[in-house]
């Protein structure tokens, strides 16, 4: 796996968008899932619009503390049915590290805020689930089923959520710890396997 990279132990980078913070707060609940799991660290790295120019993502430091990581959850708030404008932008600046199959076999996930309930969050994940898979990456599902404490809104294929007046709910929090245990320790197998 990551052949002839230097890989940290059990890293797992949570790199995300987000403008109002709930898309920040679902990623620190999925860091401390990350956290609990012998072994395993997590690293966090917001998208900085700063980083953006004319339309292009550059940060040589984030594409490399990415690329030292063994597992990569994408966030991004859902706008317009898609992933944010920022986000997009750092997804088409991974093209160089997709040209070198820098992120292959490394396990993925991905997670999502909407306004609405049903605001084509699925949208959102379908996009991150095809960005992982061009870079040949482990798609990690939720595995939580629906109830009103964990996967509120009962989606499998990624972490779907919905902020309400800025918060999300205690399930919402409980799903994204949820999936930071899940990919930290199917990242373990992985290599032990
Ligand atoms: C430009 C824009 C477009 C949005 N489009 C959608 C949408 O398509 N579906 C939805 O459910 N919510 C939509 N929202 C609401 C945001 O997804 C929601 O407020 C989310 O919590 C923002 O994440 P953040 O707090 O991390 O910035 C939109 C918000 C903005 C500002």
């Amino acid at each position: 796996m990551n052949q002839g990279r230097v890989v940290k132990n059990n890293q797992i980078a949570v790199i995300y968008y987000s403008a109002s913070g709930s898309t920040e707060q679902l990623a620190g609940a999925i860091a401390e899932g990350v956290d609990s799991v012998a072994g395993a660290h997590a690293v966090s790295v917001k998208i900085s619009g700063k980083d953006i120019h004319e339309g292009r993502y550059t940060n040589d430091e984030v594409m490399s503390l990415l690329t030292e990581s063994r597992g990569i959850v994408f966030g991004s708030p859902t706008y317009m049915g898609g992933v944010a404008a920022q986000f997009k932008a750092f997804a088409d600046a991974t093209s160089e590290l997709w040209y070198r199959r820098e992120w292959l076999d490394k396990v993925a996930s991905g997670f999502t805020v909407g306004g609405s309930p049903s605001g084509e969050q699925m949208s959102t994940i379908q996009y991150i689930q095809t960005l992982a898979a061009q870079h040949g990456m482990h798609w990690v599902a939720v595995d939580a089923l629906r109830s009103e404490h964990i996967n509120r809104l009962g989606a499998s294929s990624g972490l779907i959520t919905q902020s309400v007046q800025g918060e999300l709910s205690v399930a919402d929090y409980e799903t994204g710890k949820a999936l930071g245990v899940r990919v930290a320790s199917l990242a373990e197998k992985l290599v032990s396997s």
